[in-house]
């Protein structure tokens, strides 16, 4: 399980660090963000910071309180898992957006890099996990290359129950597992996690009577990490839930402070609301730990999906939102700090260390006697990879491209809990001072819509024929 310093205040030691100094100062230019510039926001602060204790009074920000009221639900999942997981080589994700990024970052994050290709003693019992969030043919096929369908549980995820990428999905692998295991045996290779009460898969899992896990009504489906959407395949591959709870809540309890330069939750929104305003519009996530690598998908829907909005809660258009760019050090300064450095100054850089990687690597002393190897020698990875991360963030502080940094003491159940509740508060808050609804997703239902037309779903004639009418395109310009 996971490790926790000797420490007696190790939730102290475990605490994730915020450095704000290089939004605050720039080498170059106007980049940098005065104190005086968010003294003037103070008005606009305080009523954020009092809607957001408003709404989560009120029960408009259910998932802040999932850190305390799930410890029914974790041990149900926890027993469902000790009861299933000697039955089962492989667990099977199908979901998409809020119903797969959460589970995919948690497991890369926490588990061995390889850990689908260990044995499953070396899983300490568990299953392989795989996540289907696309509805790539190919994809999806060649998966069943790969597992035995008699030692496969599928855990169909889905908040609305509506979504068709995630149901039919469903519909392949339920009519797949029918035709091969029989219909009563088939049951016990499905568990879903869904609405309570709406949407198609609910009455679908009480009907067929499939183990089921409820996704709270009051959490949107990028909140919904710390629900069955994440808890159960974080279960499912041995990582420990109540960490990550724990974790939360540690991190609810640094964002109550109302000084708002100790809050981290805060300051993130608030350094990332003034970079806004200077019309800094892209929000590049870069950790320097491959563990850490799809914290950036799950980070590239709640910040994209929530700030992404045309009107403000006055019906004015105001189309804003922060573009996310998922990077990761040091593989993209190899690949994107040239842009980074001397492109637009439209960004800001989020650069996410480990103080503490879980392996040392050392690097032999050889080629001594080539200057731009020999120095290299006798030191380790761990060192080389902190000094870029360093280096990097001092270029792009020098080219005046605005960056920060937020730094966990190590990558375990605990500091993710905190940096996952960190970034979905900060995200609420940002909502709030941009005075919009971050919790919405209106901008979807056009391209869904549309789908549902020319694929032929009944009642969607109006769209259909807007669709057939729409300009056609210039065949000059289709190679
Ligand atoms: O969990 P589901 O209801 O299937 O939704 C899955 C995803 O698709 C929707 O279109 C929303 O844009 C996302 O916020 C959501 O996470």
């Amino acid at each position: 399980m996971s490790k926790r310093f000797e420490q007696k205040d190790w939730q102290e030691s475990m605490r994730l660090k915020l450095d704000f100094n290089n939004m605050m100062t720039s080498y170059v230019g106007e980049n940098g963000i005065s104190e005086e510039e968010i003294a003037d926001l103070q008005a606009q602060i305080e009523k954020a910071e009092k809607a957001m204790v408003e709404k989560r009074a009120n029960g408009g920000m259910d998932w802040r309180d999932l850190p305390y009221n799930q410890a029914d639900i974790v041990k149900d999942i926890n027993a469902y898992v000790e009861s299933v997981k000697d039955d089962f080589d492989t667990f099977v994700v199908l979901g998409i957006g809020g119903s797969a990024l959460g589970p995919i970052a948690v497991q890369q994050a926490i588990n061995h890099p390889y850990y689908n290709e260990l044995s499953k003693e070396k899983r300490g019992g568990y299953p392989k996990l795989y996540v289907m969030d696309n509805i790539d043919p190919e994809k999806l096929v060649s998966l069943f290359d790969i597992i035995d369908l008699d030692k496969t549980l599928f855990n169909v995820i889905t908040k609305s129950g509506s979504t068709s990428e995630t149901m039919s999905q469903f519909m392949i692998i339920k009519e797949m597992l029918e035709e091969k295991l029989g219909k009563e045996e088939s049951k016990k290779h499905v568990v879903c996690t869904t609405d309570a009460k709406n949407g198609n898969l609910r009455p679908i899992a009480d009907k067929e009577g499939y183990k089921s896990f409820i996704i709270p009504a009051g959490v949107g489906g990028r909140f919904s990490e710390l629900t069955p959407v994440g808890l159960l395949p974080a279960a499912m591959c041995g990582i420990d839930i109540e960490e990550i709870l724990a974790g939360a809540a540690y991190m609810d309890e640094l964002c109550k402070t109302d000084n708002t330069f100790k809050n981290p939750a805060s300051m993130y929104a608030i350094l990332n609301y003034l970079a806004m305003r200077r019309g800094k519009n892209i929000s590049v996530i870069m950790p320097y730990a491959d563990t850490l690598k799809y914290i950036g998908d799950w980070y590239a829907q709640l910040w994209a999906e929530s700030l992404g909005k045309k009107f403000d809660n006055d019906k004015n258009v105001v189309n804003v939102g922060q573009t996310p760019v998922r990077a990761l050090g040091a593989t993209d300064q190899h690949s994107q700090v040239q842009l980074y450095s001397e492109g637009p100054k439209d960004k800001v850089i989020v650069f996410v260390g480990v103080d503490k990687y879980k392996t040392t690597l050392d690097i032999p002393k050889i080629y001594g006697d080539i200057p731009s190897l020999g120095f290299l020698g006798g030191e380790t990875h761990n060192k080389l990879i902190k000094t870029e991360q360093m280096a990097t963030e001092y270029a792009l502080l020098k080219s005046g491209q605005t960056n920060m940094t937020i730094t966990l003491p190590e990558v375990n159940e605990f500091t993710l809990g905190q940096i996952l509740y960190l970034f979905e508060v900060a995200t609420g808050f940002a909502g709030e001072l941009l005075d919009i609804n971050a919790f919405d997703q209106p901008g979807v239902e056009e391209g869904k819509n549309a789908t549902y037309a020319m694929f032929g779903r009944p009642g969607y004639d109006e769209k259909k024929a807007e669709l057939d009418n729409r300009p056609a395109k210039n065949d000059k310009f289709i190679i």
